[in-house]
């Protein structure tokens, strides 16, 4: 069996999407994600110009030789380019395996370990009594746990505030709008909305916030101190963890549940977090940890010290991702949570998919292979936009992180 062809379509059905396509001579194909928010066109060159040639004539069922020779043979291992790259060719393979197979990619996995999926929505608003009210529209909805990011006063477009009831787009301009951040504003505001949504819903559902790397580890610490009474399920990307030692200050200090990862690219990137215990959960997916094949891995290392998973999930992530990182969850053993940002219609037309949301969790379908597939005609119809993320800078003008 061999590959015959290995192109990138790259739509814009509202935001940008790079997938990568692979078909072979017995007439299989298989899709994969390589999206990379704000920075798309990078991942479509590695494809195209460095990726495609080398696939042309290989065998597409050596997955994990296959991946290998992608990760070793580039000599410039890691990154976001190389790893989405990598990821893309991983998914598009297990797909095709699944479909030669006749079986959903996570029986090739190892099996069930669950029925359905228990994913986190997104509610956000302007201030404490708009957030608290998205909140109660996701329990309406039947979601179990809620990410909650609220509006500070005196803070210029904060992290993770949207512009519709369930469609959070942070690239939103052709090039990075500029947002402002505070810590003292935010260390001041963000514990009052828990403590009002926990006095209006109880305790009853999972409630999560994301710091989004805006905090010192001393004053991560703090927040995950404040916090402590309202029992959240995770604390995300508190502080920056490029310094990994840096989170045993944080975890010293507060048993606030810590999750990090959405930025990470390699178990590498992982291993002194896991290893040290210094999270409870690791947010590396399926995309941009380079595929099944790696972030199985990443599991699995991380499965020994008792963290578990929380897969990014955000609308940057095509249904593509979000297909195989379902079929991981229904596997994965150290399952924690899955994020579960809607994608607008027009981009589930695009991608027809088996999966489905009923009572806060989602369910994969059986079809062979990951089950999500592209409507090319129609993916035809929506060219590349350029769209940055924002950038964030202090009241003085200081660059800071977005
Ligand atoms: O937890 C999350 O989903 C976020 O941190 C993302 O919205 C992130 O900002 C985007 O994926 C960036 O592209
Ligand atoms: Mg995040």
């Amino acid at each position: 069996m061999k590959i015959t062809s290995a192109r990138v379509i790259v739509t814009c059905p509202g935001r940008n999407f790079v997938t990568l396509k692979i078909e072979t001579d017995q007439g299989v194909y298989g899709i994969g994600d390589g999206t990379l928010n704000g920075r798309e066109k990078s991942v479509v060159s590695y494809l195209e110009d460095h990726v495609a040639p080398c696939l042309i004539g290989m065998d597409p069922r050596r997955i994990e030789d296959i991946w290998q020779y992608l990760y070793r043979g580039a000599y410039w291992r890691r990154g976001p380019v190389t790893m989405r790259a990598i990821g893309a060719v991983d998914m598009a393979l297990w797909d095709i395996k699944g479909k030669m197979a006749g079986m959903p990619v996570y029986q090739l996995l190892g099996g069930r370990s669950r029925d359905g999926i228990m994913v986190y929505g997104h509610a956000n608003g302007a201030d404490i009594a708009e957030t608290v009210e998205a909140v109660g529209h996701y329990i309406d909805l039947g979601y179990k746990a809620i990410r909650a990011q609220t509006g500070v006063p005196g803070i210029k477009d904060a992290y993770g505030v949207g512009r519709g009831k369930l469609y959070y787009e942070p690239a939103d301009a052709s090039l990075p709008s500029v947002t402002g951040w505070d810590t003292r504003k935010a260390l001041n505001y963000v514990p009052k909305l828990f403590e009002q949504l926990r006095k209006t819903y109880g305790f009853d559902h999972h409630l999560l916030h994301d710091g989004h790397h805006r905090y010192t580890p001393q004053e991560a610490a703090n927040l995950g101190k404040q916090l402590e009474p309202y029992q959240l399920f995770w604390l995300e990307d508190c502080t920056p963890a490029e310094n990994q030692e840096a989170f045993r200050l944080v975890r010293h200090h507060t048993t606030t549940p810590l999750a990090v990862g959405e930025i990470f690219n390699t178990i590498w990137d992982c291993k002194d977090l896991i290893q040290n215990q210094l999270i409870d959960y690791i947010r590396a997916t399926v995309v941009g940890a380079g595929g099944l094949t790696h972030l199985r891995r990443i599991a699995d290392l991380a499965s020994l010290y008792q963290v578990r998973t929380g897969c990014h999930g955000a609308t940057d992530l095509s249904p593509v991702t979000m297909g195989c990182a379902l079929h991981f969850d229904t596997w994965v053993p150290n399952f924690g949570i899955q994020e579960y940002m809607r994608h607008t219609e027009e981009t589930d037309a695009v991608f027809p998919h088996d999966y489905h949301f009923a009572q806060g969790e989602l369910f994969v379908g059986d079809t062979p292979g990951h089950g999500v597939d592209i409507d090319e005609a129609l993916a035809a119809k929506y060219p590349y936009k350029p769209a940055y993320l924002p950038v964030a800078r202090l009241e003085d003008g200081t660059m800071w992180n977005w």
